[in-house]
């Protein structure tokens, strides 16, 4: 059996790309943008008025004058109307061009109206107030998002803005997740008496969608035959194939079989950890598509998606391992079999804005239904038993921490 590090190694050593693809604008949120993107023209593209009230010319107010005849009035989107003469203002609102004779915006709440006049009441205001400047932001050419970083609602903003419906983002790997086992039927039946319904699947799907995958799905029986007939039309069509089930010492767990029979190096099988014991993992040389076949349970194959899969992906489609994130132990906890224990918690920033992890243990790796409660997996070193409150720890977040 060997360690969490050393399982985490082999994994990330086998981190590769999968090219480049254009992804619709609305379709890009969570993948990797795969190149720069620039600013089709300056930001703001214009001296964008920010408040809404008048434009003047500061000169005029400096020397004195504090009424102006409203000339005309613009609304955003309007051609800019200039003035010709110091008592002229234009009556604008938030979002117009900036008329160029014009260099300084009065918000209503500083003027006020009465028979087309617009008088200033604040003793002083401020020359060139209320305009966001052509280009100060961005200028033309410039980047407003740079390859590499996930494409999330702030890229997608700013990609808008500069005219990009679609965006080339790293193409991201063609996965399928495989349950197996006879006591599991669907999610729209109603199971026997000693039947379950499968929920990995749709567990390690919704984690992947954050990244922009759709995984494919397939449920296989406990049946060696077609195991390895279907396990083998999947490593010919997908980059990742995902297992669960089927991988400890039973009589019906006949993935590790399966696998090697159709020349799956197994890369490793077992792992010092709870939950997750099982977890095996291969390369199929063929195509290099690779093999995460997680254990059953659904803690364990829920863990292994987060601890092994996810980071995995982050490295392939970023090009470097995740940064770890820690936090600290917020109840003293005993271990004892020398084993790497995940430990479910519930993390939250405390009033001193530390990352506290409760613990909140559940019934082991079967009772999926502690995750709703939990955020994150602590990772507890296998060499302790005692945990002290306090101690700082790598954690595995699978929600966000609030
Ligand atoms: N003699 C031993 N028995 C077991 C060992 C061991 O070392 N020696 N390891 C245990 C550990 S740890 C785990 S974890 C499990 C993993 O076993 P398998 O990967 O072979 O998984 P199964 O036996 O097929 O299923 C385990 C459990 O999970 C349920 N399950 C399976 N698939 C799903 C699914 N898609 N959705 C929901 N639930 C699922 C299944 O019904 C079982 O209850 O082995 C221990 N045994
Ligand atoms: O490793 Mo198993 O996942 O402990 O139950």
């Amino acid at each position: 059996m060997i360690s969490v590090t050393e399982a985490e190694k082999i994994i990330l050593d086998h981190a590769r790309t999968y090219g480049v693809a254009e992804v619709p604008l609305d379709k890009a949120v969570g993948r990797v943008l795969a190149e720069d993107i620039l600013a089709d023209r300056d930001l703001p593209p214009y001296d964008r008025v920010t408040m809404d009230g008048i434009a003047i010319r500061y000169r005029a107010f400096a020397e004195g004058m504090c009424s102006f005849r409203i000339k005309a009035t613009m609304a955003a989107g309007d051609m800019p109307i200039d003035i010709t003469a110091d008592d002229e203002c234009i009556e604008l609102m938030t979002g117009c061009a900036l008329p160029a004779s014009t260099d300084t915006v009065v918000r209503y709440e500083d003027v006020e109206i009465k028979e087309g006049m617009a008088t200033i009441t604040p003793d002083a205001i401020r020359q060139g107030a209320n305009i966001h400047r052509k280009g100060r932001d961005k200028q033309a050419g410039d980047a407003v998002a740079l390859a590499g970083i996930m494409i999330d609602a702030a890229v997608i903003s700013i990609a808008a803005s500069v005219g990009q419906d679609s965006i080339k983002a790293r193409e991201v790997p063609r996965v399928v997740i495989i349950s197996t086992g006879d006591e599991l039927v669907d999610v729209d039946k109603v199971p026997g008496e000693y039947q379950i319904r499968r929920s990995n699947s749709y567990a390690i799907k919704a984690a992947l969608r954050y990244y922009g995958i759709e995984a494919g799905t397939k449920h296989m029986n406990d049946d060696a035959a077609i195991m390895r007939q279907q396990i083998g039309e999947c490593l010919a069509i997908y980059d990742v194939v995902i297992l669960s089930g089927g991988v400890s010492m039973g009589l019906y767990d006949h993935v590790p079989q399966a696998l090697q029979v159709l020349g799956v190096e197994q890369l490793f099988h077992k792992v010092r950890q709870r939950p997750g014991k099982p977890f095996w993992f291969g390369r199929y040389g063929a195509s290099g598509a690779l093999v995460f076949a997680f254990p059953g349970n659904p803690v364990s194959a829920f863990m292994c998606t987060y601890r092994y899969l996810v980071p995995w992906l982050h490295a392939s489609l970023h090009g470097e391992a995740v940064r770890p994130h820690y936090a600290v132990l917020g109840a003293h906890v005993t271990f004892t079999p020398r084993l790497q224990y995940f430990l479910q918690v519930r993390v939250h920033v405390s009033d001193t804005g530390q990352l506290v992890a409760m613990p909140i243990e559940g019934n082991g790796s079967g009772d999926h239904a502690n995750l709703v409660a939990a955020n994150a997996f602590m990772e507890l070193p296998e060499d302790k038993d005692e945990h002290e409150q306090g101690a700082v720890y790598m954690i595995w977040p699978f929600k966000r921490i609030v």
